[in-house]
């Protein structure tokens, strides 16, 4: 089946040769071509151009007049697959309680820990898909997704096996990662490093013969677990082949960001606190940097420096973090303008950290992420705009009109 798109008023993200990663001033540019058809076969892009070159042969055509393409957003840190909701905190935090000191009383990650154990996983799945698929409609078309409300062997395999009941069911392209280093859970209260090594020991090697999860994490923060505590734990994951995704730097630098570039691991998350030591440590390797903006919107935190670690030369993705505590919301849109808004990032910069960039943070840089020939036909088409600024401008408008994924409409 081969279908043309014609009429397209601006085609994004169009680039000739697979570009893995874009770092400091390359993100500037965002390619297009205006006036432009795009030809989707099967499950594929096959071909692209100025209308003038647009072939006469096809099975069927979209006309696109007034409206823009873009490739799918890929959101590359996610904890959708979670139990009921943390609105109470939200005002607990309104009347000035902070994230800390709701932790300190019980609440935060562990209120999550104790719904989602009660859970059935039917109920978790029904959950996870309502948001799903109200992210598909905004335009994600790759996500990864976490565990790590479970904290235990039983209710991290339990949510495992929600997220992959989610990549059978869905043609959004998933990821999977186990948290099992979130936080101490109660029967390991005062017995941390036991949990660690529980983590290392008897999880990990379970979670990893069982194929549920593409990666591991650990939320490396004062608190939470050590510089220490999360290098063994990396090292446990790559010991049984598995890479790592680290939350780091959300609320303190304590020299983790090193550690995790010393180790190789694929990403470093949140980052909210950077020093020099952290950006001269991210210049060294190949660990991508993943800022995540609606957190720092939501909890009132600081925002990743962007700018900063722009003019350093390194590249950056922007991923929601959709979660119950600190970012309840999943919508790229409002990532894409949260960037440009508080981080100063300009919309060609927040875009190419929305799709070419955040596909090396995934690993599917060679099938998403960009325009070009022979990687998945995933994109959405705008509704009429008079330029993509409009996404990020009219920050409370969803634009998004219609989405295809792997070349099928939505
Ligand atoms: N900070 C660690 N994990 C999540 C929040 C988890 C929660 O509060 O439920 C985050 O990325 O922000
Ligand atoms: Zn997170």
């Amino acid at each position: 089946m081969k279908t043309l798109f014609y009429n397209i008023k601006e085609l994004f993200q169009v680039r000739e040769n697979n570009t893995e990663i874009l770092k400091g001033s390359q993100m500037k540019e965002l390619p297009s071509i205006k006036n432009a058809f795009l030809v989707v076969e099967n499950d594929l892009i096959a071909d692209y151009g100025a209308m003038e070159n647009a072939p006469a042969e096809y099975d069927e055509s979209v006309d696109v007049s007034g409206r823009m393409i873009m490739p799918s957003y890929i959101d590359s840190h996610t904890h959708i697959v979670y139990a009921g909701n943390r609105e109470q905190e939200f005002v607990d935090r309104i009347n000035g309680l902070s994230y800390d000191e709701i932790y300190q009383r019980g609440g935060g990650i562990l209120n999550s820990v104790e719904k989602l154990r009660k859970a059935s996983e039917d109920e978790l799945y029904i959950d996870a898909a309502n948001r799903l698929e109200e992210l598909i409609a905004l335009g994600t078309g790759v996500i990864e997704i976490k565990s790590g409300y479970g904290l235990s062997l039983e209710a991290e395999l339990k949510m495992l096996r929600v997220i992959k009941k989610l990549q059978e069911k869905y043609p959004v392209k998933i990821k999977a990662t186990f948290l099992g280093a979130h936080a101490i859970p109660p029967e390991f209260k005062g017995n941390q490093s036991g949990f660690v090594t529980a983590i290392c020991n008897e999880m990990i090697p379970e979670i990893a013969q069982s194929g549920l999860a593409d990666y591991v994490d650990a939320f490396l923060e004062t608190g939470y677990f050590t510089v220490e505590e999360t290098q063994k734990i990396i090292q446990a994951a790559t010991k049984h082949g598995l890479k790592a995704k680290i939350h780091v730097n959300q609320f303190t630098a304590i020299n983790g960001v090193a550690m995790c570039v010393e180790e190789n691991v694929l990403s470093v998350d949140h980052l909210e606190i950077v020093t020099d030591a952290d950006i001269a440590a991210l210049q060294k390797g190949r660990t991508i940097p993943v800022a995540l903006p609606t957190c720092s919107y939501f909890i009132s935190i600081p925002y990743t420096p962007a700018r900063k670690m722009l003019e350093a030369n390194l590249p950056l993705v922007i991923a929601s973090d959709y979660n119950p505590g600190t970012t309840p919301s999943g919508n790229m849109n409002f990532v894409v303008a949260t960037a440009c808004i508080k981080m100063k990032m300009t919309p060609e910069e927040a875009f190419n950290a929305a799709t070419l960039n955040a596909a090396y943070a995934l690993e599917v840089q060679n099938e998403y992420g960009s325009i070009t020939k022979g990687k998945k036909a995933s994109f959405f088409i705008t509704k009429p705009i008079h330029s993509i600024y409009a996404i990020p401008y009219n920050f409370g408008s969803d634009l998004v009109e219609t989405v295809y994924l792997n070349g099928k409409k939505q």
